[in-house]
């Protein structure tokens, strides 16, 4: 099956287009204050409707998903409102509960961010699965960190082996160009996920590595 892949934490417009004109799946936008790929909503409506806009042009399927930690439902009405993505990618500790919650309040397609150190993280996100669109596998980020994600940590990719999902699932953390054909040969992932391993220095993409990272997932 052809792998697809998700390009994480994207500041401005080149990158966005780079990224769709190498048919990148989807594009992650985040807001979290901490982050040094963080977008205030004005600035993530903008530039996902250039993106949008720019995907049509083009003929392209590119989806723009935003992504929360812990959002509380003001932001997610406003993320819903004024950015309107394609979907929602939840990146913190929301319980099962509470993205039933945002699914049947805000109806918008979710991504469920797991947290991975051993076999058993995996298996905890069963609960999820009838709630969201897809499921996403991040390493657990190291204790210090101030970050959820986007650290570049990576988890042993043979714990998703044989992982019994419905549905297409993402694998994230510290992929790159380099590694990601083995990381999909050894997790059987059909969805990747990437961000600070296509960047020049935290926050700044690089659109020569995102290219190429695309390239090395077209090849798998
Ligand atoms: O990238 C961030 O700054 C970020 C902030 C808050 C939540 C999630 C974030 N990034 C997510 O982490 C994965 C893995 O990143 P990396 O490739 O290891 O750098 C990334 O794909 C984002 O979805």
């Amino acid at each position: 099956m052809a792998v697809k892949a998700k390009i994480c934490g994207i500041t401005d417009d080149v990158s966005a287009r780079t990224a769709i004109d190498d048919s990148a799946g989807m594009l992650g936008f985040i807001s979290f204050p901490k982050s040094p790929r963080h977008l205030d909503l004005d600035r993530m409506a903008q530039l996902i409707a250039n993106a949008t806009a720019y995907t049509a042009h083009v003929n392209k399927a590119t989806k723009c998903v935003s992504v929360l930690v812990d959002p509380d439902d003001l932001l997610l009405e406003a993320i819903t409102q004024q950015v309107r993505p394609d979907l929602i990618q939840l990146h913190g500790h929301e319980s099962p509960e509470r993205v039933r919650h945002i699914r049947t309040r805000f109806g918008i397609p979710l991504i469920k961010a797991i947290s991975v150190e051993s076999r058993s993280d995996v298996l905890s996100a069963a609960p999820y699965e009838e709630m969201v669109e897809h499921l996403l596998f991040d390493a657990k980020p190291p204790k210090d960190a101030t970050l959820p994600g986007g650290v570049g940590a990576r988890f042993d990719w043979t714990l998703m082996e044989g992982y019994p999902s419905a549905r297409p699932w993402l694998l994230a953390g510290g992929l790159t160009p380099w590694n990601v054909a083995e990381a999909v040969s050894q997790s059987k992932a059909t969805l990747v996920d990437v961000s600070s391993g296509v960047e020049r220095a935290p926050g700044l993409k690089d659109a020569a590595l995102i290219s190429q990272f695309l390239k090395a997932v077209k090849e798998i």
